[in-house]
């Protein structure tokens, strides 16, 4: 299986403040990989380190062949990596317009798209959330945290990426909604064929629909492996570093 993404030695972290500790990671074409930690562990970090929002030290970061390592953002977005960060919330990183509509806040996201193509990708993400559909002429001030997500991640999805990174994406949500979104995910990758790196606190769930897994705590992978090896037992060790 051809490799999308390859973490090598990663050596990152905030100027002075050194979050990640020699970070080994692949993610391969077709695989949801799963990336736990406890709070703190340095798992955003790892997706901005990827995303050129932080500061990597040494090591290097890998695309489809590619050395990305310290690119910035817009240009390893150009690259084919959509990331979708935590806390849609805040309109700033997510790129969603509250002054536009569902529709609107897609089309502005198809700038570089050629025309032809732009109705085709936005019926693929209305495919995916069937919600964004009904909701489509919603300004988007007015949507919910989990519209709001589900817009974020259309969003990343309207550029076609190689690989999609979703910080924790069910956060905050309803249960019956945090199931809705992990069969999405899943839809993302049997469907659209896009690579998915995933960061989630709901540990049970994501490993459910992820091929394999890590495990990150303070800064340094703890596990990694097929993602059905990890049971709570074996998570709560790893958790509380025993
Ligand atoms: N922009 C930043 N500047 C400086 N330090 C930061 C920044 N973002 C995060 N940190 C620090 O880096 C460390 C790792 O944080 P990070 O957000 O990567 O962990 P995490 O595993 O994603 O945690 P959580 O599950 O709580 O989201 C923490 O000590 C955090 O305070």
């Amino acid at each position: 299986m051809a490799e999308v993404l390859r973490v090598e030695k990663l050596e990152a972290g905030y100027g002075k403040f050194h979050v990640l500790f020699g970070i080994d990671l692949v993610v391969k074409s077709g695989e949801i990989v799963v990336l736990l930690g406890p709070n703190g562990a340095g798992k955003s970090t790892l997706l901005n380190s990827i995303a050129g929002m932080a500061d990597v030290y040494s090591g290097r970061v890998v695309l489809l062949g590619r050395d990305i390592t310290g690119r910035p953002p817009h240009e390893v977005m150009k690259m084919g990596v959509a990331y979708v960060m935590q806390s849609p919330n805040n309109f700033g990183t997510a790129n969603i317009f509250g002054e536009l509509t569902v529709y609107e806040n897609l089309i502005a996201a198809s700038a570089g798209i050629p025309g032809k193509e732009v109705e085709g990708r936005i019926e693929e993400v209305f495919n995916i959330f069937p919600k964004l559909k009904e909701l489509r002429n919603r300004k988007a001030k007015f949507l919910s945290g989990g519209e709001r997500q589900m817009l974020a991640i259309g969003l990343g999805l309207m550029k076609k990426p190689k690989l999609l990174m979703l910080d924790e994406p069910t956060s905050g949500l309803a249960p019956k909604l945090v199931s809705d979104f992990f069969s999405a995910i899943r839809d993302i990758r049997d469907k659209l064929g896009i690579s998915i790196l995933l960061v989630e606190q709901n540990a049970r769930k994501a490993l459910e629909i992820g091929d394999r897994a890590y495990v990150l705590v303070t800064g340094r992978v703890k596990f990694s492996g097929n993602a059905k090896l990890l049971d709570e037992g074996k998570l709560a060790e790893l958790f509380l570093g025993r």
